[in-house]
């Protein structure tokens, strides 16, 4: 396991290697946070927010990054490109919801975020990113502020050991990089060796993310001495057991068996309770229709599921949808 670094934040250390569940916005919503933590997600961080939408209480803005106590060691994470907006909404945040830490996104490639001279464009104008983190960081003396960022713009550009040099210098307390440029998007392979190389040089610890979730990659981070934590996004939807597999595995060197049928079937029930009481479930009244996709993942690669999701397309309402979950967690249960 990666040695301990300096670093405010207890989740790292001898020893200790943090799973984190990586923000995606639009799936990493309350309700799928819990399914994650419940199979063994360390950390987790809220899918992004713009700083001027909450500091304008845009619809919606505060209950997305909203979470539970369960869920904590929790992180709110946030967008923009003005250094003082950025630690006005970052005030706002810590007076509301006291999260175990800020964390800054310099990685979002979407042209509407770029555009805007924020996410990843911050990664090249590297003086103003300085300037944002040192922003948050003096306006937040009570809560530790992180950063994730991607290692460049293209392969022309990789800026990650300058980043993270900045990024230390203004007082990030961890650092997670997602190893792809912009231009890559979210194809192609990672760069780890980038990313180890930053986690070498800097005294803060260093989260790996970008497909980490391959097993001899897991293996290698985990017992190298460079990253102090890996964080997984796609690998964890439809798939929330793959932290409590990767802890096994990293305990064991094993490849631990899938999750069976009735484990599956019982986090498909509790997850679609959890989407019920999230405050989007509250808001969508009788439709279901928005939560559909989200469960259906759950069954993706599930030999003989095919009615199952049927049966899940068809239910018109929050009732109808539980019956239906209720028939087939029985029907499996006696199997
Ligand atoms: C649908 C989707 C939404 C995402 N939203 C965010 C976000 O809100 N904030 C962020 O920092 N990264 C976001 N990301 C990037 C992921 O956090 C992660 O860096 C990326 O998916 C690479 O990790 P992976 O290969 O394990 O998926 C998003 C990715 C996806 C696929």
């Amino acid at each position: 396991m990666p040695s301990a670094k300096n670093s405010r934040l207890p989740w790292f250390g001898e020893g200790k290697f943090p799973l984190y569940l990586a923000p995606m916005a639009g799936f990493t919503d309350i309700a799928f946070r819990h399914l994650c933590k419940r199979f063994g997600a360390d950390v987790m961080v809220s899918e992004f927010v713009m700083c001027e939408a909450l500091l304008r209480d845009a619809p919606n803005v505060w209950e997305t990054i909203e979470f539970t106590e369960f869920q904590r060691p929790m992180g709110v994470q946030i967008f923009g490109s003005e250094p003082d907006r950025m630690a006005e909404a970052a005030k706002a945040i810590e007076e509301r919801l006291r999260p175990d830490f800020l964390d800054l996104n310099f990685g979002c490639p979407s042209e509407k975020v770029t555009r805007a001279e924020a996410g990843c464009s911050l990664l090249r104008n590297l003086p103003l990113l300085g300037k944002i983190a040192g922003a948050v960081r003096h306006a937040l003396p009570n809560t530790p502020v992180t950063a994730k960022i991607r290692i460049g713009w293209d392969t022309d550009s990789i800026v990650a050991s300058e980043t993270g040099k900045i990024l230390e210098d203004e007082g990030m307390e961890a650092l997670a990089i997602h190893g792809r440029t912009r231009m890559q998007g979210y194809k192609g392979d990672a760069d780890m060796e980038v990313i180890e190389t930053v986690a070498r040089e800097r005294k803060i610890p260093v989260i790996a993310n970008g497909s980490v979730e391959d097993w001899e990659r897991i293996h290698h981070l985990a017992n190298g001495a460079t990253c102090a934590g890996a964080m997984i996004g796609r690998g964890a939807l439809g798939n929330p057991w793959i932290f409590d597999r990767i802890k096994e595995f990293l305990r064991t060197g094993e490849i631990p068996p899938a999750p069976t049928l009735e484990e599956r079937i019982e986090a498909l029930c509790f997850f679609a309770e959890e989407l019920l009481r999230s405050p989007l479930g509250q808001t969508r009244g009788d439709s279901v229709a928005w939560m559909r996709p989200k469960l259906k993942a759950l069954l993706k690669d599930l030999p003989h599921s095919r009615k199952a999701r049927v049966a899940i397309d068809q239910a018109n309402n929050p009732t109808e949808l539980m019956t239906v979950l209720e028939t087939i967690s029985a029907r499996v249960a006696a199997l």
